[in-house]
Formats: C-alpha cells, sequence, structure tokens
C-alpha cells in the first residue's frame, strides 16, 4: 500500500484527481491545507511520497520543503505548480524535489511520476540485509549468499561503504549489482541522503547528458525551459550508474571532471554548477579490456576501480543454489499463498546442472514457475520449466510466441498451473509489446491491455522487465 501526503490548500480538485489515480483500499491519501499541518504529519506519520502545492496559505512551498528535506531528505517531494510558479519549481528541483508537475494535473503524469517516486523511495528505504547466514525467511531485500565468494563480496560492501569514494561493482546481468549499490548507499554516511539509480544503456545517447547534467533553455530544439539535472538534484546523495561500460565516451569525460572537481556545466550552459554526489558504477562488461581497447577511458577506469565489489556469476558459487532457491522459493510461497517449504534433491541435481546466464534473477523467476505448478509441500523436478527456455527476458521477443508449441510443451498429465503458465507466457511477449506501442505511456498501455496500472507494473516486475523513467515529468516511461 503506497501512503501519499498531500499538501495543498485546493482540497476539492486536486484532492479528487489524486484520489482517483491512487484509490483506497489499495492507496491512503492523507490531505493537510497548511504547510504546518504538513510538517507536523511528516513527522508523526512519514509517507511514501509528498505532493506539495508551491503555495500554501501559511508559508511557500520551498520553506515547507527545506524542513520536510530536514526530518527525512529521503521522502521523494513532488511539487504541483500553476504556470506562474515554474521558475520555482526549477530552484526546488536544484534542492533536490523529485519531480514537479503543472496545474491542472495530468491524471497520467501525476500516475507516472508518483509510481516512479514510489520505487526510488522503496529502493532507498528497504533495508537491504545481507544474509551470510539465515536465508530461509524470503525476506524482499535480503541479499543472500553463504559461498566464500558472495561472503567476500560482503566483506567488500562492507569495506567501501564507509569510505566516501567511488564504487565500481562488476558482474555479469542478474548476480545482484544493483542489490550491491543499495547495500552500499545504506551502510554509507550518505544512508539518509537520497539515492538514484539511472540505467545509462536505457537511456538514448542523445538524452543521456541532459538527464544527468541537465540543460539549459534553448540548448536543443525541444528545450523550452532549464531542466535539472540528476547530478543537481541529488546533490549531497548518491547516484547509482548502472551499465557503465556504455556511456558513450565524451560523456565518460565529463563523469571523470565531475569526480576529480565535483563541478560541470549543464548542457549549453557556461555556468559552472558545482555538486556533492557519491557516484556507484556498476557494469556487467570487463572494463579493464575496454579500456585497453580504448573503448572505455582508462583514467576514467583507474578513477572508478579503486574501490571495487565483484559478484560471481550463480555458475560459481557452489553452495548458494540451494539456499538461493530455498530463499526464493519462501518468498514465492509468501506471495502465491502456497506452503512448499523443501525442495528434492533431484529437484537441485537439475538446477546445478544448468548454467544459469541470466544469474540470480533467472533463477528466482524458474523457481517462481516451478512454485506455480507445484502441488504438495515438496519442489519435485517435474514442477521445473524447461531450463533456458524459461529464462527472464529484459528486451521484448523478436521471433514472438508460438503459443501452440508452448502448450504442447507443457501439456502433460502431472501438469497443474497451465492456466497460469501460459498465461505468465503470453504476458512476457504482450506487455513489453503494448509499452512499446505506446512509446512506455503507462497509462495507454493499461487502457489497452483493459487492465489496471498496478496490476499492469507488478506483472512487468514478476517478469523481470524493468521499466525506467527516462526523461522528465513532460516526457515518457520506457521499456529498458
Ligand atoms: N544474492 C541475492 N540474494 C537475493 N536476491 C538476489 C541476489 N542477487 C540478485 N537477487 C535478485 O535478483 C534480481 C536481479 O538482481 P539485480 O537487479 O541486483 O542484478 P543486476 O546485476 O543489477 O542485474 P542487471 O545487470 O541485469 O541490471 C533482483 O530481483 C534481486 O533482488
Amino acid at each position: 500500500m503506497a501512503y501519499v501526503l498531500l499538501i495543498d490548500d485546493d482540497l476539492e480538485f486536486v484532492l479528487e484527481q489524486v484520489r482517483q489515480s491512487f484509490p483506497a483500499p489499495e492507496h491512503k491519501v492523507i490531505p493537510v491545507a497548511t504547510g504546518a499541518a504538513g510538517i507536523e504529519q511528516v513527522r508523526t506519520a512519514p509517507p511514501d511520497v509528498i505532493l506539495l502545492d508551491l503555495r500554501l496559505p501559511d508559508q511557500s512551498g520551498l520553506a515547507v520543503y527545506e524542513q520536510i528535506r530536514a526530518i527525512d531528505a529521503r521522502i521523494p517531494v513532488i511539487f504541483i505548480t500553476s504556470a506562474t510558479t515554474a521558475d520555482t519549481a526549477i530552484e526546488a528541483m536544484k534542492q533536490g524535489a523529485f519531480n514537479y508537475l503543472h496545474k491542472p494535473l495530468d491524471l497520467q503524469q501525476l500516475d507516472d511520476v508518483v509510481g516512479e517516486a514510489l520505487e526510488v523511495a522503496e529502493r532507498m528505504q528497504s533495508p537491504v540485509v545481507l544474509r551470510g547466514e539465515s536465508w530461509d525467511d524470503g525476506s524482499d531485500s535480503a541479499f543472500v549468499g553463504t559461498s566464500r565468494t558472495m561472503l567476500e563480496a560482503f566483506k567488500a560492501i562492507g569495506r567501501v561503504a564507509a569510505q566516501d569514494v567511488p564504487v565500481l561493482i562488476s558482474g555479469e546481468s542478474g548476480t545482484g549489482k544493483e542489490l550491491a549499490a543499495r547495500a552500499v548507499y545504506q551502510h554509507s554516511a550518505r544512508a539518509r541522503a537520497p539515492f538514484l539509480a539511472l540505467n545509462c544503456a536505457a537511456i538514448p545517447e542523445s538524452l543521456l547528458e541532459s538527464e544527468l547534467f541537465g540543460h539549459e533553455k534553448g540548448a536543443f530544439t525541444g528545450a523550452d525551459r532549464r531542466r535539472v539535472g540528476k547530478f543537481e538534484q541529488c546533490s549531497g546523495g548518491t547516484i547509482m550508474l548502472d551499465e557503465i561500460g556504455d556511456m558513450p565516451l565524451a560523456l565518460q569525460a565529463k563523469i571523470l571532471r565531475l569526480l576529480q572537481e565535483q563541478t560541470f556545466e549543464r548542457v549549453g550552459g557556461n555556468e559552472t554548477v558545482r555538486t556533492d554526489v557519491r557516484i556507484i558504477a556498476a557494469t556487467h562488461r570487463d572494463l579493464r579490456a575496454l579500456a585497453a581497447e580504448g573503448k572505455f577511458r582508462s583514467d576514467l577506469y583507474y578513477r572508478l576501480a579503486v574501490c571495487t565489489v565483484h559478484l560471481p556469476p550463480l555458475r560459481e558459487r557452489g553452495e548458494d543454489l540451494a539456499v538461493l532457491t530455498r530463499h526464493f522459493l519462501a518468498r514465492a510461497s509468501r506471495e502465491f499463498g502456497k506452503d512448499v517449504r523443501a525442495v528434492a534433491p533431484e529437484a537441485l541435481d537439475r538446477l546445478r546442472a544448468y548454467s544459469w546466464p541470466g544469474n540470480v534473477r533467472e533463477l528466482q523467476s524458474v523457481v517462481k514457475q516451478a512454485l506455480l505448478r507445484a502441488s504438495g509441500n515438496v519442489l519435485l523436478p517435474n514442477f521445473l520449466p524447461e531450463l533456458g527456455v524459461a529464462a527472464p527476458r529484459s528486451v521484448p521477443p523478436s521471433g514472438g510466441l508460438d503459443i501452440d508449441a508452448f502448450i504442447s510443451r507443457e501439456l502433460t498429465a502431472t501438469a497443474t498451473d497451465l492456466y497460469l503458465t501460459t498465461h505468465r507466457e503470453l504476458d512476457k511477449v504482450l506487455l513489453p509489446r503494448v509499452l512499446e506501442f505506446t512509446k512506455g505511456n503507462h497509462r495507454q498501455a493499461a487502457r489497452i491491455l483493459g487492465i489496471a496500472r498496478q496490476t499492469m507494473r507488478s506483472k512487468l516486475r514478476g517478469l523481470g522487465i524493468h521499466v525506467t523513467h527516462l526523461v522528465s515529468s513532460d516526457e515518457d516511461d520506457s521499456v529498458e
């Protein structure tokens, strides 16, 4: 359940819109009409996200924002502005506001921006617990591993977290780099300041610079107002640059300067902006090799590689496979209201024989699929999907889905959940296709599909499909 605090004296119209977008009982919207009441609410019952009008009867929205930040800088604050207060909204972004929306509110933007803020807040606030020993409570943010290599990684996380220097996290896709970055952040001196994660490979090259550094009005066609970038917005906090190996060389130079001097210029601007951000870079590529080939700046590589955390691939983690399988089984059992507690040794043997190119993410998906088919409380080998075929996809499949072939393959006398697994298979193709069609527009996609946006989001998450908000509130979401 999301808890949204609305601080706005226009309680009739705006409140109605917010309630429409975030209906009870799944959501709780608490409205207050003054800054003082809002601050009191944040103090006594901290919300997940705050919508704050810039114009309030008792004090300015910016003053209220400063006080909220002092209480907890991690709660995302989205400003509500009228056209005349847009400049102040930009000022608020410079001070770390999450985003801003114009009145009258556009319901889709409201939904997208608040939805994204909730995801960001969850990343910051749900604690990543490093689990070297106990593993079977299925807790959502547990970072599980008992193998020697994972214990080394946990130690490295502990070692680098406290030092206020850049960190480089390496590991194949699905090995837990984002979890590691969150753990570093949460154990650092900046843990009470914001954390933003950005996937450099998912953002078109032409937009990435502006996303990170912002731009001035008129910097390029369509830049009709100044935009504050992530490095300015997140000053005091931590930024995860995921897939940094995919960053264009020109932009790497700008990152290097930021690391050396903590300064930069917005795109199309001359003003030197000062910031104070800790960078956690992550990559599935071999940056040292890329640097040797001239495809990654070696000076940036050496700067980033002072503190490193390496996450080994699942196939090299020995005993972790069983531990993680039980962990995900406990989690999925809870999620689907089943009670499958044990894994048959033959099922584990089959899992061990596989090479796991998609690593822990793939295992998580396989266990979920197996659980959906399971009956009784032991996970038997015939509940497992065909390994390699059922690997999660993060990009839309190009060849489409042969649903008839899928059903023929799965239709056995022992199948118990063919309805669910077939629908999941269909979702893997359908959802990305519809989002592609709507250019990442969630509201439109949900409307076309005829399902609730929240349902669509949770389905995407369940399938391991990540949706990232790319640019600003004015623009769209897109599929990674
Ligand atoms: N050791 C672990 N314990 C529990 N869950 C894990 C572990 N490692 C990964 N996961 C889960 O696997 C999924 C993928 O992890 P994560 O997104 O951190 O990987 P990644 O290396 O950043 O992947 P990518 O490079 O594709 O972005 C997430 O759902 C995460 O919670």
